[in-house]
């Protein structure tokens, strides 16, 4: 069983375990439910840098990376930085984040906050939205093209953005729809972990100029910013990196400092 197939069985468990315990209609009845989403998409076309960074504690391909960050300095640190918007993990087994994570972002900060989680159910972006999320993630490798249709339909009309990530041509072809805002191609292997940037530059020729291009995963330099500008990116998606260091906002500011140089 592949990575990806580990984390969806589980999911679903959860999911289900979660249902049982917070209902749909209590989730639409939340205050946040209410509340008017930022656009992501809109924040990257309107930069010059556009940087997302990302909360990650650990993940499965780093058993830690930053294990007791705290959620609001440095979500903090990351909107003083001049950050597009915030990614936050919020799967608890694999990466160490949680919904609260989320909440406690949102609470921080008016930066589009992207709810990085495994979709696998409606359920969960209702869930992203109550919980103060602006964007959701649709991973291609692990959703139908009937799935993807249905909730990022879903999620247009609770005003989220949608990201699809794709890692090859199979998964782009089959994912291009009208209601996705941002295409994602994810850098990292997920069978051996390695990334290259050439997985963005590859694939970047696929993806039709109506979707904001963004690459993710492995963006460790500023060098590597400007190599993929020129494919059409406009979003880079940066959570090592920044999360390494013992001030993720600190770092996040030299390296936007750096790349407007
Ligand atoms: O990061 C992993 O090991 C991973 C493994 C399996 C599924 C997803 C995984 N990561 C999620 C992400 O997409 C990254 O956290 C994100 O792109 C940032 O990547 P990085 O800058 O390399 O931390």
């Amino acid at each position: 069983m592949n990575i990806l197939d580990k984390i969806v069985a589980d999911k679903r468990k959860e999911v289900e375990l979660k249902k049982s315990i917070i209902s749909v209609s209590q989730y639409e009845a939340s205050v946040l439910f209410e509340r008017k989403t930022n656009s992501l998409a809109q924040a990257l076309r309107n930069s010059d840098t556009g940087i997302i960074s990302e909360f990650k504690r650990r993940s499965p391909s780093k058993e830690s990376i930053n294990q007791n960050a705290n959620v609001g300095q440095v979500a903090k640190g990351y909107e003083k930085a001049g950050v597009c918007g915030m990614s936050v993990l919020t799967d608890i087994k694999y990466f160490g984040g949680s919904i609260e994570d989320l909440i406690l972002a949102r609470a921080s900060v008016n930066l589009p906050l992207l709810r990085k989680e495994f979709i696998i159910s409606e359920y969960q972006i209702i869930e992203a939205k109550a919980n103060g999320a602006d964007v959701i993630l649709l991973i291609a490798a692990i959703l139908t093209r009937q799935e993807i249709k249905t909730y990022s339909e879903l999620a247009k009309s609770l005003g989220l953005d949608v990201l699809l990530e794709v890692h090859n041509e199979e998964e782009l072809h089959k994912s291009i729809m009208p209601s996705l805002d941002m295409l994602g191609v994810n850098n990292r292997n997920l069978k051996t972990f390695e990334v290259s940037l050439e997985t963005s530059k590859k694939l970047s020729k696929l993806i039709p100029d109506d979707f904001v291009k963004v690459s993710e995963s492995g963006i460790s330099s500023v060098d590597a910013i400007k190599e993929l500008k020129p494919y059409g990116y406009e979003g880079f998606l940066i959570g090592e990196n920044f999360m390494k260091t013992d001030n993720p906002g600190k770092s996040a500011i030299e390296f936007i400092k750096n790349l407007k140089n």
